[in-house]
Formats: C-alpha cells, structure tokens, sequence
C-alpha cells in the first residue's frame, strides 16, 4: 500500500502450494507482480504439500492456473520460465519436524548467496486445523524467532467463534510478535476498498457532513449469484454471518464509520477502525429478534438452468440450517453515528453479484419546489460500488431540461473503467506486496477479530439454539427471503440496487 518501500530479499514458504488457494489465487499473484516489476530482485517460491512432485512437475501445475486463473490472460513463454526458475518444491508434512529442516536449509542457501539475509513468509495457505501444528513447529526449529525477518501469513477463517480466535491468537501470539503477524482478508485488498480511505481523507468536501447530522442511513450489501459451489463441507459449519460478516463486511464498515487517523501509520488506522467495533451496539435478544435475519436457499433457476437448494449441495447435510443469507441492523454508539443505522446483508444465490456500500444524505429541511415537479424525487446518495462495478456515484437532484421545472436525480459518476487506462491488481496482489514490504495496514490485527467475534456471538448463539427456523426460505436467483426487506422496509428505506449492466447480462 505504501509506494516508498520496496520489498527486500523474500523466500515465500506456502503450506498448501499444492491446494485451490495457491492454485488461483497466490501464484497467478505473484506472477503479476513479478511481471509488473514490483518483486524484489532475490527471491525464491517454496511450495508444500504432502502430493509427490518434483520442482517441473509443479511448476506445470503452477502455470496450468495461471493460465486459468491470472488476470493477465495466459503466460508468456519466457516471462514464465523466468519466473518458474524462482520456484521449487518440498514433498513435507506439516506434522514431521525433519520437513522443517529442509526449509531451513532451503533458506540458508538462499542467504548464502544473497545480497542481503531474506525475509522468510510462511503463508498458511491450509485449512485452519494445521494453523497451531506449523505455528508451534516453526517456533520449535527456530524458524519463528527473528522479529525483524519472519512474518506469518494466516488464511480465514481466523477462528470459529470468539473462544476459538482468543486461542489461536494466543498462541500465535505466545510465537510471534504481533508486527509478524499477517491476518488476511482480501476485501481490505479490493482497489475500490482502499479507496475508502483516499475518498473520506484525501477529500475537504465530504468530512463535514460524514456524521449523524447529514446522514440518514449507511447500507453495505455483498450479494454472490455463485451459491456453495464446491466448498459445501466448509461452507456448512461455517454460514454466512461467519463466512461474510465477521470479517469482510465489518472491516468495510469500519473503513466508513472510522474517526480520520492522523497518519497513515497501520497502527493509527487499526487502532481507529478497532475504535468502531468497539461502540457498535451489543445484540440482545429483542435487537436480534428485530434486528437480525437469516436465510437460506432453495432450488431455482438461474440463466435458463436449473440449480440445486443449498441441502442439496455436495457435502452438505440435507437437514441443514446453516444460513446462506444474513442481514442485520447494527448502531454505532458514538458521537457521530448516535442513531444512524447501518444495514449490511449478504447472501449467496442472489439475483445479482454486487457489492455495494449506499450512504443516504438526509432530506433538504424545506422544498420549495412544487410536489408535482418532484415525483421522482429521492434524497442525496453516495454510492461506492466495490465491485463488478467499480465506482463511486454522488445522486443529486437536477432540473430535466424543457420548459417545465420538473426535478430527477441523476449520478456525478466516477468509474475506474472510464477514468483510467491501467488494469486493477487483484486483492492477493496487493496484500501479498505489502506482506513482502512489512506493511500491515490492510491486514487485520488480533484486538479486531476478537471484538469483531464478540459483536456476533450472541447472535451466532442465538441462531444456533433455534433450530426450529423454516429453511429454505429464499429462492435461487432472488433477492434474499421477504423478511429482509421488511427489516430495512420498516424504517421506510428499501435496499439499493445498481442495475445490470448489459455487458454484465452478456458475461453471465
Ligand atoms: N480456495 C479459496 O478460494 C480460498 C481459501 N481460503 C483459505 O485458504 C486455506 C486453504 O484453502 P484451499 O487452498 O481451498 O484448500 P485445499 O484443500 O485446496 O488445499 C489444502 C492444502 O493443504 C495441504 N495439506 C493438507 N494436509 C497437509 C499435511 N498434513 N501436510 C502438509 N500439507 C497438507 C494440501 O496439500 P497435499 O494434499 O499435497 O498434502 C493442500 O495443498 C483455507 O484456510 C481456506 O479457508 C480463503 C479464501 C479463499
Ligand atoms: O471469503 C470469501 O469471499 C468470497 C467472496 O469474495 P469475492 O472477492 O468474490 O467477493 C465468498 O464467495 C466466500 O464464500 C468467502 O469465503
């Protein structure tokens, strides 16, 4: 994220080199790095797994997903094997200690013949059951211990619960020094994201009026089209609140309700994003019973064809009442949000891939324009559309040309697409680029996922111990179920959608 660092000498250590993550996301990364000059000049790739390969064995794996998977369309013949020289691979377990010699080796080698000591990151790239066995084995064959060379890069879910978070931290925590430690969540990578802190900080226009006197709601909305895919088995013990709310959606909404940092210091904008959660409202149960909603899907169809409920899903139980859609109601109790809702769902299976933060600006105290001139009449709204779309539209009110002083709104539109030439970094890249450079700001620190958890608990206890909720309750290739929209319909706002792009139908 910051410009003025370069990244030092790196061996990347990737437990999990051999899985999905690895596969499209984390090397179609670094290749886009490597490609765009931003790698530094030494460094080496290790990937891990317990599937035999040999190094060109799994560098021809590697380029099959990247081929698939970068955004940079297929390799480039030589580009790739410039690149493949940088990456090898080690037959290990993460449970036999002698595997973790051979890494230090590796690394030793590395450092002989560098122009300076590496930095070593060991990204987690495995389910979470193996983070505490590489954690501790890492510390045991001393590859943990040096604060100014070894970082930790850990993969979500970062916890189960709050219980489950408080002990992984402490026993990362009890390794490695909190500045090692990277704890990702790749929507604080999105490009439209960061620009969250460029549009409130980097602008004189729209702090004043960032605060409970001029607006009315804040809505975040995360919809998927994509139900469970292949990831049923996680996906089950998981749930929406968990898989979306907990990290993603809160992060972003602390990126909106943050007080402005007086540096760009990870720490300053981690500590006033933490501020945020901290006063957000605790659920009771009358909060959870009015301010709550759970969903989850049935069969539909989606684009002429025909998908399955989420019980049908592969690796799913057929009695499950795992929520696929989740919308809640939070307050933050502090100065400038006092009484401001701020609505967030998510779902999977909806109509529509979108990921919107909507900011609606309260009434004009006094209309002097006549009723019959305003029919179309709608307050002032700001609109960050994360992603397909990538832009950020002001809705004001303008007079229609003619000879009659009739009013609409209409959108002061900044799309990326239109204003810039150059392609967007994946998140992955971003954030394996500030992993690399040491900067942690777009990483989430220990005191954020444990509040975060302990915002949800009472609702995740609550959902769980009612089991007698009517599930599915929402068709594939809806908006979610009814109730959703009577959460947000109650206090007379409706959830905003952007249309569809006729490109976008097309892709689809
Ligand atoms: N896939 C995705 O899109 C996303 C994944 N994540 C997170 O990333 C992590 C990895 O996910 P994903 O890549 O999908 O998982 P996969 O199941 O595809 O990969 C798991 C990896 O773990 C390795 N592994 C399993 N057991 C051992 C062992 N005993 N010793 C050494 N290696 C082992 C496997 O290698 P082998 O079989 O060769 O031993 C494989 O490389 C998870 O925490 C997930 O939640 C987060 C966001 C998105
Ligand atoms: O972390 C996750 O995010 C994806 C959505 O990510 P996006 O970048 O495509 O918006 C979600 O599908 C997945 O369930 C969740 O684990």
């Amino acid at each position: 994220m910051k410009a003025h660092i370069k990244p030092k000498p790196t061996v990347f250590m990737i437990f999990g080199g051999t899985g999905d993550l690895a596969e499209r996301k984390l090397i179609p990364a670094l290749y886009n790095l490597f490609l765009a000059e931003y790698m530094p000049k030494e460094f080496k790739i290790v990937g891990l797994g317990r599937t035999a390969y040999q190094d060109d064995s799994f560098r021809e794996v590697l380029l099959e997903g990247v081929n698939k998977h970068s955004r940079s369309g297929k390799a480039e013949k030589d580009k790739w094997a410039e690149f493949a020289e940088h990456i090898s691979y080690l037959k290990a377990d993460v449970h036999n200690e002698k595997d973790y010699e051979k890494m230090e080796k590796i690394i030793e080698t590395c450092d002989a013949s560098w122009s300076e000591p590496s930095v070593i990151i060991h990204y987690l790239a495995v389910t979470p059951q193996f983070f505490p066995i590489i954690a501790k084995n890492l510390a045991k064959m001393k590859l943990a211990n040096d604060i100014n060379r070894t970082r930790i890069v850990v993969e979500k879910p970062f916890g189960h619960d709050l219980e489950s978070a408080k002990e992984l931290n402490h026993l990362l925590k009890n390794i490695f020094h909190e500045s090692q430690i990277y704890r990702i969540d790749h929507y604080l990578g999105k490009e439209t994201v960061q620009n969250m802190l460029a549009f409130r900080f980097a602008n004189a226009l729209f702090e004043p009026i960032w605060n409970r006197n001029y607006i009315e709601h804040v809505q975040i909305s995360v919809t998927e089209d994509i139900g469970v895919e292949d990831r049923g088995g996680y996906y089950n013990t998981s749930g929406a609140l968990r898989d979306m709310v907990q990290n993603h959606i809160l992060q972003v909404l602390c990126l909106v309700a943050m007080e402005p940092p007086v540096n760009f210091d990870a720490e300053e904008i981690r500590n006033r994003k933490v501020d945020v959660l901290r006063a957000m409202r605790k659920f009771g149960s009358e909060e959870i019973r009015h301010n709550t909603v759970r969903g989850q899907y049935s069969e539909g169809w989606v684009e002429g064809e025909k998908v399955v409920g989420y019980r049908e899903e592969k690796d799913v139980d057929p009695d499950s009442n795992t929520e696929t859609f989740a919308a809640l109601k939070f307050f933050i109790d502090n100065w400038r949000w006092q009484n401001v809702p701020f609505y967030v769902r998510t779902g999977k299976r909806i109509h529509q891939k979108s990921s919107i933060i909507s900011i609606q600006f309260k009434d004009v105290p006094h209309l002097i324009f006549p009723s019959k001139s305003t029919e179309s009449w709608q307050q002032n709204r700001l609109i960050i559309s994360i992603q397909p779309e990538m832009s950020i539209r002001l809705q004001v009110q303008a007079k229609r040309p003619g000879l009659d002083m009739i009013l609409n709104p209409v959108d002061m539109v900044f799309n990326y697409d239109g204003t810039y030439s150059t392609d967007t970094p994946e998140a992955y890249e971003t954030l394996l680029l500030d992993a690399m450079k040491g900067d942690q700001t777009l990483f989430m620190r220990g005191d954020q996922v444990e509040t975060a958890w302990e915002l949800l608990m009472p609702v995740l206890e609550s959902w769980e111990s009612k089991k007698s909720i009517s599930f599915p309750n929402y068709s594939a290739d809806s908006w979610g179920p009814e109730t959703a929209e009577a959460l947000i319909a109650k206090d007379g706002f409706h959830w905003f959608t952007l249309p569809i792009k006729k490109s976008e139908k097309e892709k689809k």
